[in-house]
Protein backbone atom coordinates (compact mmCIF):
# COMPACT_ATOMS: atom_id res chain seq x y z
CA UNK A 1 0.00 0.00 0.00
CA UNK A 2 1.51 3.61 -1.42
CA UNK A 3 -0.84 5.38 1.73
CA UNK A 4 0.27 7.84 3.82
CA UNK A 5 4.48 7.70 3.00
CA UNK A 6 4.87 11.23 5.76
CA UNK A 7 6.12 8.56 7.79
CA UNK A 8 8.98 7.75 5.23
CA UNK A 9 10.39 11.41 5.91
CA UNK A 10 12.30 10.42 9.07
CA UNK A 11 13.71 6.95 10.23
CA UNK A 12 11.50 3.99 8.53
CA UNK A 13 10.73 2.19 11.89
CA UNK A 14 11.79 4.40 14.71
CA UNK A 15 9.72 6.08 17.41
CA UNK A 16 10.46 10.03 17.75
CA UNK A 17 9.29 11.80 20.71
CA UNK A 18 9.35 15.62 21.49
CA UNK A 19 8.16 16.96 24.89
CA UNK A 20 6.58 20.92 23.67
CA UNK A 21 7.42 22.14 26.84
CA UNK A 22 4.31 24.06 27.08
CA UNK A 23 4.01 26.58 29.89
CA UNK A 24 1.77 25.30 32.57
CA UNK A 25 0.57 21.84 30.53
CA UNK A 26 2.16 18.88 29.59
CA UNK A 27 2.45 17.89 25.66
CA UNK A 28 4.05 14.94 24.54
CA UNK A 29 4.39 13.41 21.18
CA UNK A 30 5.15 9.72 19.64
CA UNK A 31 5.72 9.82 16.05
CA UNK A 32 5.84 5.94 14.52
CA UNK A 33 4.33 4.81 17.76
CA UNK A 34 2.61 2.50 15.60
CA UNK A 35 4.48 0.73 12.84
CA UNK A 36 3.80 1.67 9.26
CA UNK A 37 1.69 -1.56 8.56
CA UNK A 38 0.36 -1.42 11.58
CA UNK A 39 -0.81 1.40 10.86
CA UNK A 40 -2.35 1.02 7.72
CA UNK A 41 -4.25 -2.19 8.99
CA UNK A 42 -5.96 -0.02 11.78
CA UNK A 43 -6.96 2.77 9.88
CA UNK A 44 -8.78 0.71 6.70
CA UNK A 45 -10.63 -1.40 10.08
CA UNK A 46 -11.49 1.99 11.39
CA UNK A 47 -12.46 3.64 8.41
CA UNK A 48 -14.32 0.92 7.17
CA UNK A 49 -16.17 -0.66 10.19
CA UNK A 50 -16.77 2.09 12.29
CA UNK A 51 -20.96 3.91 12.57
CA UNK A 52 -19.88 7.05 11.40
CA UNK A 53 -22.15 9.99 11.61
CA UNK A 54 -22.34 13.61 10.98
CA UNK A 55 -23.49 14.92 13.88
CA UNK A 56 -25.21 18.24 13.41
CA UNK A 57 -25.04 21.50 16.50
CA UNK A 58 -27.78 24.07 16.99
CA UNK A 59 -25.74 27.01 16.27
CA UNK A 60 -28.42 29.92 17.39
CA UNK A 61 -31.59 29.62 15.02
CA UNK A 62 -29.52 27.25 12.84
CA UNK A 63 -28.63 23.40 12.39
CA UNK A 64 -24.90 22.93 11.66
CA UNK A 65 -23.46 19.81 10.28
CA UNK A 66 -19.94 19.22 12.10
CA UNK A 67 -17.33 18.94 9.05
CA UNK A 68 -16.34 15.41 9.74
CA UNK A 69 -17.62 12.00 10.92
CA UNK A 70 -17.52 11.15 14.54
CA UNK A 71 -18.32 7.89 16.47
CA UNK A 72 -18.28 7.51 20.64
CA UNK A 73 -16.89 4.29 22.60
CA UNK A 74 -17.53 3.62 26.26
CA UNK A 75 -19.14 5.30 29.23
CA UNK A 76 -22.93 4.83 29.46
CA UNK A 77 -24.00 5.86 26.34
CA UNK A 78 -21.16 5.03 23.79
CA UNK A 79 -20.83 2.72 21.32
CA UNK A 80 -19.07 -1.02 22.97
CA UNK A 81 -15.68 -1.27 23.13
CA UNK A 82 -14.65 -3.35 20.34
CA UNK A 83 -11.15 -5.50 20.40
CA UNK A 84 -9.13 -3.16 17.80
CA UNK A 85 -10.39 0.02 20.43
CA UNK A 86 -9.16 -1.93 23.37
CA UNK A 87 -5.97 -2.88 21.92
CA UNK A 88 -4.67 0.59 21.21
CA UNK A 89 -6.19 1.61 24.79
CA UNK A 90 -3.78 -0.68 26.45
CA UNK A 91 -1.27 0.76 24.36
CA UNK A 92 -1.45 4.58 25.13
CA UNK A 93 -2.45 3.59 28.78
CA UNK A 94 0.94 1.65 29.31
CA UNK A 95 2.72 5.18 28.33
CA UNK A 96 0.43 7.80 29.53
CA UNK A 97 0.26 5.75 32.90
CA UNK A 98 -3.53 6.28 33.58
CA UNK A 99 -6.47 4.25 32.35
CA UNK A 100 -9.31 5.64 29.95
CA UNK A 101 -12.63 4.81 29.76
CA UNK A 102 -14.22 6.37 26.82
CA UNK A 103 -12.81 7.43 23.09
CA UNK A 104 -14.51 9.69 20.62
CA UNK A 105 -13.06 8.83 17.02
CA UNK A 106 -13.32 11.82 14.56
CA UNK A 107 -12.58 10.98 10.48
CA UNK A 108 -11.77 13.96 8.24
CA UNK A 109 -12.71 12.58 4.73
CA UNK A 110 -10.69 14.84 3.19
CA UNK A 111 -8.95 18.80 3.60
CA UNK A 112 -12.24 20.17 3.24
CA UNK A 113 -13.49 18.33 6.84
CA UNK A 114 -12.14 20.17 10.44
CA UNK A 115 -12.47 20.87 13.89
CA UNK A 116 -12.52 24.83 14.80
CA UNK A 117 -10.47 26.33 18.00
CA UNK A 118 -11.84 24.35 21.42
CA UNK A 119 -10.57 23.06 24.29
CA UNK A 120 -11.77 19.63 25.18
CA UNK A 121 -15.18 19.61 27.54
CA UNK A 122 -15.52 19.51 30.99
CA UNK A 123 -15.72 15.59 31.70
CA UNK A 124 -18.98 14.51 33.50
CA UNK A 125 -17.22 14.20 37.35
CA UNK A 126 -16.09 17.79 37.01
CA UNK A 127 -12.83 16.90 36.82
CA UNK A 128 -10.06 17.59 33.59
CA UNK A 129 -7.48 13.87 33.12
CA UNK A 130 -4.84 13.79 30.41
CA UNK A 131 -6.34 12.86 27.15
CA UNK A 132 -4.42 10.75 24.65
CA UNK A 133 -4.90 11.28 20.81
CA UNK A 134 -3.90 8.78 18.26
CA UNK A 135 -4.02 9.26 14.61
CA UNK A 136 -3.90 6.87 11.50
CA UNK A 137 -3.43 7.97 8.15
CA UNK A 138 -3.05 11.57 5.78
CA UNK A 139 -1.23 14.36 8.08
CA UNK A 140 -3.15 17.53 9.21
CA UNK A 141 -1.90 20.28 11.11
CA UNK A 142 -2.94 20.25 14.72
CA UNK A 143 -2.91 24.24 16.10
CA UNK A 144 -2.26 24.67 19.78
CA UNK A 145 -2.70 28.16 21.08
CA UNK A 146 -3.06 29.67 24.48
CA UNK A 147 -6.23 30.91 25.70
CA UNK A 148 -4.61 34.18 27.88
CA UNK A 149 -1.13 34.95 27.07
CA UNK A 150 -0.67 36.19 23.52
CA UNK A 151 3.21 36.12 24.19
CA UNK A 152 3.25 32.15 23.94
CA UNK A 153 4.23 30.88 20.42
CA UNK A 154 1.18 29.09 18.46
CA UNK A 155 2.34 25.65 18.04
CA UNK A 156 2.05 23.78 14.26
CA UNK A 157 2.05 19.91 15.11
CA UNK A 158 2.04 17.88 11.83
CA UNK A 159 0.38 14.71 13.25
CA UNK A 160 1.74 11.78 11.27
CA UNK A 161 0.65 8.37 10.44
CA UNK A 162 0.78 5.93 13.83
CA UNK A 163 1.77 8.98 16.14
CA UNK A 164 0.31 9.27 19.57
CA UNK A 165 0.12 12.96 21.28
CA UNK A 166 -0.58 13.62 24.74
CA UNK A 167 -2.12 16.25 26.57
CA UNK A 168 -1.74 16.79 30.68
CA UNK A 169 -4.41 17.21 32.68
CA UNK A 170 -3.98 21.14 32.14
CA UNK A 171 -4.04 21.10 28.84
CA UNK A 172 -8.07 21.86 28.08
CA UNK A 173 -7.66 24.84 30.90
CA UNK A 174 -4.68 26.59 29.56
CA UNK A 175 -4.59 25.92 25.79
CA UNK A 176 -7.41 25.54 23.08
CA UNK A 177 -6.63 23.09 19.44
CA UNK A 178 -8.03 23.15 16.14
CA UNK A 179 -7.46 21.57 13.13
CA UNK A 180 -7.78 23.50 10.07
CA UNK A 181 -8.62 22.74 6.58
CA UNK A 182 -6.34 22.21 4.20
CA UNK A 183 -6.09 23.07 0.20
CA UNK A 184 -3.40 20.45 0.02
CA UNK A 185 -4.39 17.35 -1.46
CA UNK A 186 -4.95 15.27 1.45
CA UNK A 187 -6.84 11.38 1.62
CA UNK A 188 -8.54 10.47 5.18
CA UNK A 189 -7.58 10.60 8.53
CA UNK A 190 -8.54 9.52 11.72
CA UNK A 191 -8.16 10.36 15.10
CA UNK A 192 -9.10 8.74 18.21
CA UNK A 193 -9.21 10.76 21.55
CA UNK A 194 -9.32 8.30 24.73
CA UNK A 195 -10.94 10.53 27.99
CA UNK A 196 -11.58 10.01 31.09
CA UNK A 197 -14.66 10.46 32.83
CA UNK A 198 -17.28 8.99 35.68
CA UNK A 199 -18.51 5.73 33.88
CA UNK A 200 -22.12 6.16 35.52
CA UNK A 201 -22.96 9.81 33.68
CA UNK A 202 -23.75 10.36 30.20
CA UNK A 203 -21.81 12.59 28.09
CA UNK A 204 -24.43 15.08 26.32
CA UNK A 205 -23.14 16.19 23.53
CA UNK A 206 -24.88 19.23 21.59
CA UNK A 207 -25.11 17.06 18.49
CA UNK A 208 -27.22 14.45 20.62
CA UNK A 209 -30.16 14.99 18.56
CA UNK A 210 -28.46 13.08 15.29
CA UNK A 211 -27.78 10.00 16.71
O1 LIG B 1 -8.29 15.45 15.10
C1 LIG B 1 -7.58 15.87 16.00
O2 LIG B 1 -6.36 15.76 15.99
C2 LIG B 1 -8.22 16.61 17.16
C3 LIG B 1 -9.65 16.22 17.45
C4 LIG B 1 -10.21 17.01 18.59
O3 LIG B 1 -9.73 18.04 18.95
C5 LIG B 1 -11.40 16.53 19.33
O4 LIG B 1 -12.01 15.54 18.94
O5 LIG B 1 -11.76 17.14 20.35
FE1 LIG C 1 -10.37 18.50 20.93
Amino acid sequence: MTLFNDVALFDEGKKRFTDFHLPGADLRLWEQFFDKATADDYYTTLRDTTPWKQRVRQMYDRVVPDPRLTAFYGGANGYAWTELLLAIKELVEATAGVQFNRVLLNYYRDGNDSVSWHSDTLPADGIHHPIASVTFGDTRLFKVRHKTDKQVPQLSIPLTHGSFLLMGHTMQDVYEHHVPKTNKPVGGRINLTFRISEPAKPVYFVDDIAR
